[in-house]
């Protein structure tokens, strides 16, 4: 723990917070759209804050296994770069917001016939998954399991009860699969396609390891403690800046303005995010910090009410904002 290393916050401050931000969760609702996520407690809330050299800082519920859900999105992106380059993914899926709900179909047909608006909704995450190397769901599915493998160290497990939920639940997800098939932008069949994109979906993670995953992409792909850069620079800055656009879908603007950093959120609770090295005189985290925050109860739009409330909190009094 770092509580008294000078110049780092304290841990006794982030679990007052913890504590504060985590009545919030009753404005939110866990969702119910597929059905093994309803069963989950609300009012959790938990954070872990991951800094270069290894030091760790947590609170709350920062150890319950919850599924990465849309979190995922930013690993099976950077996987297809990784294997294709950056052009070629993004001939195939764009880089703009919508501004419409992440499982939206009403943009696919309005405006440039097909081709997904970015590769943080559904549409083109389900795009993404077709892209992945590999001539069945196994295959792509071992290749982003090995990215992910590259940041946390250990093979992803996937929750088979949530991705049979989501499996038997996904009406939306294949209706847009379909037209995308349709319009040509889907490189496989529509059942592999799916199944990569539910299990990427279902892989079961903790705040540790999202936060984790934040600090590589915190530190441009350079993993601190293997010592080696795993994804190359320019995609990781690609990931970053679709994540402060589109990762926290129609409220990106809001969370933007109201906290600065790139993030990613889940329909599970949880949030991916990350502070870059900052050399402001008075920085909470000068070299960079990644952070994973679950808080099972989400708005409107999809995104954890107490983990964006406290993330608010921490961007105002630790001044961590990229702007
Ligand atoms: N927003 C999300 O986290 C969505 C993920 C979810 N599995 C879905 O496709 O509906």
């Amino acid at each position: 723990m770092d509580e008294g290393v000078p110049g780092l916050p304290k841990v006794d401050v982030l679990q007052r917070w913890v504590a504060e931000h985590r009545t919030m969760a009753s404005l939110g609702k866990v969702a119910s759209y597929i059905p093994a996520l309803a069963k989950v407690d609300p009012m959790q809330l938990g954070i872990c804050i991951i800094e270069p050299r290894g030091t760790m800082m947590t609170a709350g519920d920062w150890q319950v296994p919850f599924t990465m859900q849309s979190i995922a999105k930013v690993v099976g992106f950077i996987a297809a770069c990784c294997h294709w380059g950056i052009p070629y993914v993004l001939d195939r899926v764009d880089v703009e917001p919508t501004g419409d709900a992440f499982n939206s179909i009403i943009r696919l047909e309005m405006h440039k016939p097909g081709k997904p608006f970015n590769p943080m909704i559904n549409a083109g995450a389900i795009t993404v998954s077709s892209l992945l190397p590999g001539d069945s769901s196994e295959q792509k599915l071992d290749y982003l399991y090995g990215i992910f493998q590259k940041v946390t160290g250990a093979r992803p497990a996937v929750d088979e009860e949530v991705f049979q939920s989501e499996w038997m639940n996904a009406h939306r997800n294949r209706a847009l699969a379909h037209y995308l098939k349709d319009t040509g932008y889907l490189a496989c069949e529509v059942e592999e396609a799916l199944e990569v994109y539910l299990k990427q979906c279902s892989i079961q993670v903790n705040t540790e390891q999202i936060a984790m995953i934040g600090l590589v992409l915190a530190l441009d792909g350079f993993h601190p403690m293997s010592r080696k850069q795993v994804f190359p620079k320019e995609i990781v800055r690609l990931a970053k800046a679709l994540m402060l656009t589109c990762g926290m879908y129609d409220a990106s603007g809001k969370f933007a303005a109201n906290v600065g950093l790139p993030a990613k959120s889940g329909v599970s609770g949880g949030i991916m995010t990350l502070v870059p090295a900052n050399r402001r005189s008075h920085a909470s985290f000068p070299d960079g910090c990644g952070i994973g925050i679950f808080g099972p109860a989400i708005d409107a739009c999809g995104n954890s009410v107490a983990g964006v409330s406290l993330l608010k909190e921490m961007a105002r009094e630790w001044d961590i904002s990229i702007f």
